[in-house]
């Protein structure tokens, strides 16, 4: 909730000052220049900053006929008024030491006038001035509003200077560079308020004159003015300016304008006759005026025009990232009440909708009512029979700013039919909660009564084509709607299929109609117990995705034939020698996790496939403790006796096998439940719970997982879903 209030206050305060900011800070960036190009003259005096008036004084009354005034600008130039030897008028810059002339003061050049006329007051005068100060005043909130965000995307104050994960191109460099230039942007938007504030009369900048009682004065003892002790104290550098002393008459004196107070000083005695400081708001006048104009220093003017040139990135990167989250609004041609597909759509910069639409379009062109809309727009649906809802996650596992009231929605709009729901989450292992809103949402979903799971909740890990891809082809396996997904989203070529040749096949010997069979892929290709083997068993679209166990270095597959099943019956007919071409899907997410302390297994039916191959190549002895699900005890015999030699070999901790069917029957969340503390131990550890299975398994377990996590460890199941602790692939 409150990244959106922030996040529209930097727009709105954004919008609303975009073109007078643009304009300030490209007058900005030329008017840098202005200190920087001064400096280059030869004017200036390394001596300065250690020459005492006591020693500069003298030397340029000797050189003088007269001085009327001394003053030291921003640049540290010393500039004299007075009359030379010859009476003729000197308005010169000066060698400080000697008393030599450098050169004459020019007026400042037309173009800077011009850009510093046009950066002031728009040449509009007092209202221009106005509309400039209230610019700079917009910069500090846009600038504050700005800094909160970064600090809400960084998760945290400490964190602010951490890395920042790469999103999209415009995204990272608006808050890589507001970080690095945060600093230079809050001193030229704190100085220009200010100075407006100042021109406007709001702050008290009159300077006290000095009060001289001229009946104390005195004319004695007179000393030389390199005695003087006042002018021996103070430094040329110290000065703005000085005012000489009229006439030789004890009644004029030496007006000294240093940087934080003035002085009145006897000509003749160099007594003090009067000192005042000036008040605090003067001080800061003068240190608005270094810092927003750079006059002082020559790396401050650059470090100035770098970061105006920054803030004219920023407003080109902030409306393109606000252009391509509109870009995403849609327009549907059917409506909510009439669609049968539902897309639901939870995204902060866009990206999410673009995966959306490529299902929404594919819907349409078939002759389907799809609706695409974003999930704060949940509703009743009353024709729904296919849901999905494609959600980002942001902040701390949070959700993005459009589906923040999904799940209230979710309860006040029960549907009245049954409803095919699946979820994919669009997120980064950048980030410690993966996925974790997609997995609430999944989670919320799956309490519904009417909503019926399709496919396993997929995870795309930084909007990889392949992720989606699986999830694609797992929802069009499920529903006979075939998704392809265009060229352009998959920037990687599909790879060519593998051949493999079948080694054995155990054919239907199981009741239920289980069998097993191995294929010997090509000898160097990389695969791994948990990746997914796609078949194309009639050689078209159609595409039948299996679960791998690596055994022996062949691909075991564990099928129960399924009547009239495309792929089932395929694979039951093939036999040894046989070859095929199939495709090897690499599916990193359900690999054996080996840094984990402890690894829970948990299956049904077919789903122990993976797992076979990973307890066989357990090599380093990973306490590994198996929950399976079987009808009977046929069903298990094919696995029993690999098992039990694992068991033996410590590459298998725990064995626990429940029959549906027969004795207790019991199924896997029995089992779970019965063993509570070692599930909630493993969590607790770091440990990996992995689920392979049906969808209607994996409903159950994640329900009971909830309960253990809830009771024993105080966390929903979603944070060890999203620290990738809960891992599942089910169908
Ligand atoms: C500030 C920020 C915070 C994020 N936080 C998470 C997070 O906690 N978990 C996660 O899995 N992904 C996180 N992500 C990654 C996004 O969810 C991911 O890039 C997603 O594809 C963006 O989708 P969208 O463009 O539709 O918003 C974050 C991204 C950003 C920029």
């Amino acid at each position: 909730m409150t990244i959106s209030v922030w996040r529209y206050s930097h727009l709105a305060l954004a919008v609303s000052s975009f073109l007078l900011l643009t304009l300030a800070s490209i007058t900005g960036v030329i008017l840098a220049f202005e200190p920087v190009v001064q400096k280059t003259q030869p004017y200036r005096s390394d001596a300065i900053s250690q020459l005492t008036l006591a020693q500069t004084l003298p030397v340029l009354k000797k050189s003088y006929a007269e001085i009327s005034e001394l003053s030291v600008d921003a640049n540290q130039f010393v500039l004299i008024k007075g009359s030379d030897a010859n009476g003729k008028n000197v308005t010169a810059y000066i060698d400080p030491r000697t008393g030599k002339i450098l050169g004459s003061p020019t007026p400042q050049h037309e173009f800077f006038q011009w850009v510093t006329a046009l950066h002031r007051s728009l040449f509009l005068h007092e209202a221009g001035r106005f509309f400039i100060g209230l610019t700079a005043f917009l910069l500090l909130l846009i600038t504050v509003s700005g800094t909160l965000l970064i600090i809400q995307r960084q998760r945290g104050v400490r964190r602010f200077f951490t890395r920042i994960v790469r999103d999209n191109a415009a995204q990272y460099y608006h808050v890589v560079l507001g970080r690095l230039s945060l600093i230079p942007i809050v001193v030229i938007a704190l100085s220009g308020t200010y100075l407006s504030l100042e021109r406007f009369g709001l702050v008290e900048t009159e300077k006290i004159p000095v009060k001289i009682d001229f009946d104390a004065i005195k004319a004695t003892p007179e000393r030389k003015l390199a005695d003087m002790a006042v002018f021996q104290t103070t430094q040329l550098s110290a000065v703005q300016r000085i005012e000489f002393p009229f006439s030789e008459d004890v009644e004029d004196y030496y007006t000294l304008k240093l940087k934080d107070r003035e002085l009145a000083v006897n000509q003749l005695t160099g007594d003090i006759l009067s000192e005042n400081r000036y008040p605090t708001a003067v001080l800061l006048t003068n240190l608005s005026l270094d810092l927003h104009t750079g006059r002082a220093s020559a790396i401050w003017a650059i470090i100035l025009a770098v970061a105006s040139g920054n803030i004219l990135f920023f407003i080109y990167s902030g409306f393109a990232i606000t252009w391509k989250r509109r870009a995403n609004r849609v327009k549907n041609s059917y409506s909510a009440s009439e669609s049968r597909f539902i897309i639901l759509v939870g995204s902060e910069n866009g990206s999410t909708f673009r995966f959306a639409q490529i299902i929404h379009q594919q819907l349409l062109r078939q002759g389907e009512k799809s609706y695409l809309t974003e999930l704060n727009n949940y509703t009743v649906f009353p024709r729904a029979e296919y849901l999905i809802a494609l959600t980002a996650t942001y902040g701390l596992g949070d959700a993005p700013t459009n589906a923040n009231r999904f799940e209230t929605l979710l309860e006040k709009y029960p549907q009245s039919q049954p409803i095919h729901y699946s979820v994919v989450g669009f997120g980064s292992h950048a980030y410690p909660d993966f996925c974790q809103f997609a997995y609430e949402v999944n989670q919320r979903l799956a309490w519904q009564s009417w909503a019926v799971p399709l496919v396993d909740m997929h995870t795309v890990n930084d909007r990889s084509p392949d992720d989606f891809g699986l999830w694609a082809e797992a929802w069009s396996q499920q529903t006979n709607w075939p998704l392809t997904l265009p060229a352009t989203l998959l920037k990687v070529p599909v790879p060519a299929p593998d051949r493999l040749t079948v080694t054995t096949n155990t054919g239907t010997a199981q009741p239920d109609g289980t069998f097993l069979i191995r294929l010997q892929p090509a000898p160097k290709k990389a695969v791994r117990s948990g990746d997914l083997l796609a078949i194309y068993p009639a050689n078209d679209h159609r595409e039948r995705l299996y679960s791998i166990g690596v055994l022996d270095r062949e691909l075991q597959l564990s099928v129960r034939l399924q009547p009239g099943g495309l792929g089932s019956g395929f694979l039951n007919g093939l036999t040894p020698g046989e070859t095929i071409h199939a495709r090897i899907v690499s599916n990193d997410h359900f690999h054996f996790p080996r840094k984990a302390p402890v690894v829970v297994m948990i299956a049904n039916g077919t789903g122990i496939a993976p797992f076979l191959g990973m307890i066989s190549q357990n090599r380093q002895q990973i306490p590994c403790h198996l929950y399976c699900g079987f009808r009977q005890h046929e069903s298990f015999d094919m696995y029993r006796d690999l098992l039990e030699e694992s068991r033996t070999a410590q590459q298998l901790t725990g064995l626990h096998v429940a029959y549906s069917r027969e004795g207790n029957k019991q199924y896997v969340s029995d089992l779970l439940s019965r063993d509570a503390d070692v599930v909630a131990n493993a969590l607790r550890l770091k440990g990996v719970i992995m689920i392979c299975g049906s969808l209607a398994m994996q409903k159950d377990v994640i329900d009971l997982l909830d309960t253990i996590c809830q009771t024993k460890l105080g966390n929903p199941v979603s944070v060890y879903q999203a620290h990738s602790q809960i891992r599942t692939d089910c169908y």
